[in-house]
């Protein structure tokens, strides 16, 4: 938009000397070299990054600043054009709508007409022979009403901006928020089996695209009914709890842990050796084991889990149902082990 408005400012300013509407000796070329070599370097500082250490990064200020001076130097050579010329300060206003408020679009206008004022001064004590005072008044008290309405109208323009701005921002956050509850589970904060299901297909196929190792373990607390009968349903909550916050600390980052349902729970090891799965799986197993809980100083939970590696183009059924008959082995064995199917 900047472009924009020099080019049309210089399009102008050229055709008004060709046509002699402006004066011909405008230094056209000047004005619109610096006023090129000044954008140069907001450019610069805008792509660099260095306008970050400004008080302003976008800048506006400044680069509005600079259109206001470059417009009130053409105006001075304008003549007979001076009254559309005088449009052009209304569009350096437009840019500032975004980011100023309303009170820094009013110093804006101040700066405007003030520029507009002491270019009259000006030309009264340079050119006083060219000088007509009435109509220089007239140009002075419209370009102070419309800069009026200006101010009025584009703060409201920057407060409804402001306003969608921060309902965006609410609603981005509100979206965020469900997105991130949407694949938890409620009772445990683990991810849920929904979304497990999805990254197992993710992990499956990425395995059999690159040939590394893809582990899944499913794990089963024991005898849980027994836990919810003897202590309660708050107290078979606790243990579920007791055991994610166990298992959450003791994987890995890269694995991958959820709470499948109910007293069952899955975790996807990638890059991880059999051995190194088995080993984690055992650890958790005892430490689990160890936990006292303050409603029950006598109760020892235990899980049994059945774990296997992923075989190079099978089905997701087919790899789930090789982990369950790996935790079926285990509970057969007598429960509180380790199976590798
Ligand atoms: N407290 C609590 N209990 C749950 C929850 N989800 C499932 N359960 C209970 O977990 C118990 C699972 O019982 P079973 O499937 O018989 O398994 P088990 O008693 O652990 O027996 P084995 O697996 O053979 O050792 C049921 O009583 C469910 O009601 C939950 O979120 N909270």
């Amino acid at each position: 938009m900047a472009i924009y408005s020099y080019c049309l400012l210089w399009f102008g300013t050229f055709v008004g000397v060709e046509l002699t509407a402006f004066d011909p000796a405008t230094p056209h070329i000047t004005i619109f070299t610096l006023l090129f070599c000044v954008n140069v370097v907001f450019y610069i500082l805008l792509r660099t990054g260095l306008s970050e250490r400004f008080k302003d990064p976008s800048l506006t200020v400044l680069q509005m600043i600079t259109g206001i001076l470059a417009v009130t130097a053409v105006l001075y050579y304008s003549r007979e054009l001076r009254g559309a010329m005088l449009s052009i300060y209304l569009m350096i206003m437009t840019f500032g709508v975004i980011s100023l408020d309303r009170r820094q679009l009013l110093r804006m206008a101040i700066f405007i007409q003030s520029c507009f004022s002491l270019l009259l001064i000006g030309e009264g004590m340079l050119v006083p022979q060219q000088v007509i005072f009435s109509y220089q008044l007239g140009h002075w008290f419209i370009l102070a009403l419309v800069l009026g309405s200006f101010v009025y109208v584009g703060g409201y323009i920057h407060n409804l901006q402001s306003r969608v701005r921060e309902q965006r921002e609410h609603l981005r956050e509100a979206h965020d928020r469900l997105a991130a509850i949407a694949i938890r589970d409620d009772l445990t904060g683990l991810y849920n089996r929904r979304y497990f299901m999805g990254r197992l297909e993710e992990e499956m196929s990425l395995a059999s695209r690159s040939g590394s190792s893809l582990h899944l373990a499913i794990i089963d607390l024991d005898h849980f009914k027994q836990v919810n009968d003897t202590y309660g349903h708050p107290a078979g909550d606790e243990v579920i709890r007791r055991f994610s916050a166990i298992a959450s600390i003791g994987l890995r980052r890269s694995d991958i842990l959820a709470r499948y349902g109910g007293e069952e729970f899955v975790v996807l090891f990638p890059h991880v050796s059999t051995i190194a799965c088995v080993s984690a799986l055992d650890r958790l197993r005892e430490e689990f084991a160890a936990q006292k809980y303050p409603f029950a100083d006598e109760l020892r939970n235990t899980f049994s889990a059945g774990i296997v590696q992923y075989q190079h183009n099978e089905t997701v059924q087919d790899f789930s149902r090789r982990a369950d008959q790996a935790l079926y082995q285990a509970k057969a064995n007598g429960r509180n082990c380790v199976v590798k199917g």
